[in-house]
């Protein structure tokens, strides 16, 4: 067997026209969804991630906000640039890349965000409001990558009522709070969290349905763990750099023999990537028509 492609780059195409139809509604009733970005630092991969986030918010007609602070930025200062996105009504939504440098306290960060602005869905309200099951009109934004991961077995007519999905990975945007959206009564499924603790990951795994890999270990989940015909999808992010080009390549979680085992596979790149930053916008439009049906 031979993997039919979830294709994150042509659902996420499909996702921005549908946004642009939005935002020019929005437009019409005088609000401008605007995405803000704080990055803090140098780091190739962050500064490639932000500015992919304003090439997608200019195609679908979402304005742009960019705080860029220096690597050695104070918590203070990391501090003052999200009160000003709080403070600036052209921002509706917006984003701290993460990882932050080691001297910030993210968490600290992150709380200081308003809820209502939260592009990412990571400030503890809004994950509060995912575990106490808030109404989702009212509790919205959801976390990007986990809702990346749901629609994107949407669009592709797969089912999730009933399945048995294994999630490896606990970290915070993805691991932990993706149970959260699979369990919920709308959606059915039943999920195993697993990480690079468990004792026998292979067996979780092959009793799965869907795996969500999202542990970010390059190659972790290998082909005999996974059942024949499961659906699979690699959220892994990790840079590994060639030790003899020095350039460096983006490696997923899965590893290459599973597209002869699995029945649908997300490609990485390719796949969750792209979703995750049609969800950030959809977040952003989102909050922006929130905003709009308060005003
Ligand atoms: N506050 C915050 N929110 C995030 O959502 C967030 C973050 N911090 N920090 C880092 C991770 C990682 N992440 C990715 C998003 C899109 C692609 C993506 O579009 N990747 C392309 C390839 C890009 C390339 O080749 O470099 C693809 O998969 O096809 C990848 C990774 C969001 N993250």
């Amino acid at each position: 067997m031979t993997a039919q492609v979830l294709d994150g780059r042509a659902t996420a195409a499909t996702i921005k026209a549908e946004l642009t139809e939005r935002v020019s509604a929005l437009r019409e009733r005088g609000v401008v969804p605007g995405l803000g970005t704080v990055l803090v630092g140098e780091d190739p991969g962050s500064k490639a991630y932000v500015a992919g986030k304003h090439r997608d918010c200019a195609e679908v007609g979402i304005a742009s906000i960019r705080e860029d602070l220096p690597a050695d930025a104070s918590q203070a200062d990391v501090e003052a640039a999200v009160e000003r996105l709080n403070a600036d009504p052209a921002c509706t939504g917006y984003i701290v890349q993460l990882p932050l440098p080691k001297a910030v306290d993210t968490n600290a960060v992150l709380e200081m965000i308003d809820p209502a602005k939260d592009a990412d869905g990571l400030h503890p309200t809004n994950l509060g409001r995912l575990v106490l099951r808030v109404k989702e009109e009212v509790s919205s934004p959801l976390p990007c990558t986990p809702r990346a991961v749901l629609e994107l077995l949407g669009r592709h007519g797969i089912e999730l009522a009933g399945k048995e999905v294994c999630v490896v990975g606990r970290g915070t945007t993805v691991g932990r709070s993706i149970g959260l959206l699979l369990t919920r009564k709308d959606v059915n499924a039943t999920v195993t969290l697993t990480h690079t603790g468990t004792r026998d990951l292979a067996r979780h795994v092959r009793e799965a349905d869907v795996v969500v890999a999202a542990a970010g270990q390059p190659g972790l989940v290998t082909a005999d763990m996974v059942r024949p015909g499961a659906v699979v999808l690699d959220v892994g992010v990790s840079r590994t750099v060639d030790p003899v080009t020095g350039r460096s390549k983006l490696r997923g979680d899965v590893a290459d023999g599973v597209a002869e085992v699995a029945s649908w596979l997300s490609p990485n790149p390719g796949g969750v990537g792209p979703m995750t930053r049609a969800m950030l916008l959809t977040n952003v439009v989102e909050t922006a028509e929130r905003l709009a049906a308060s005003a």
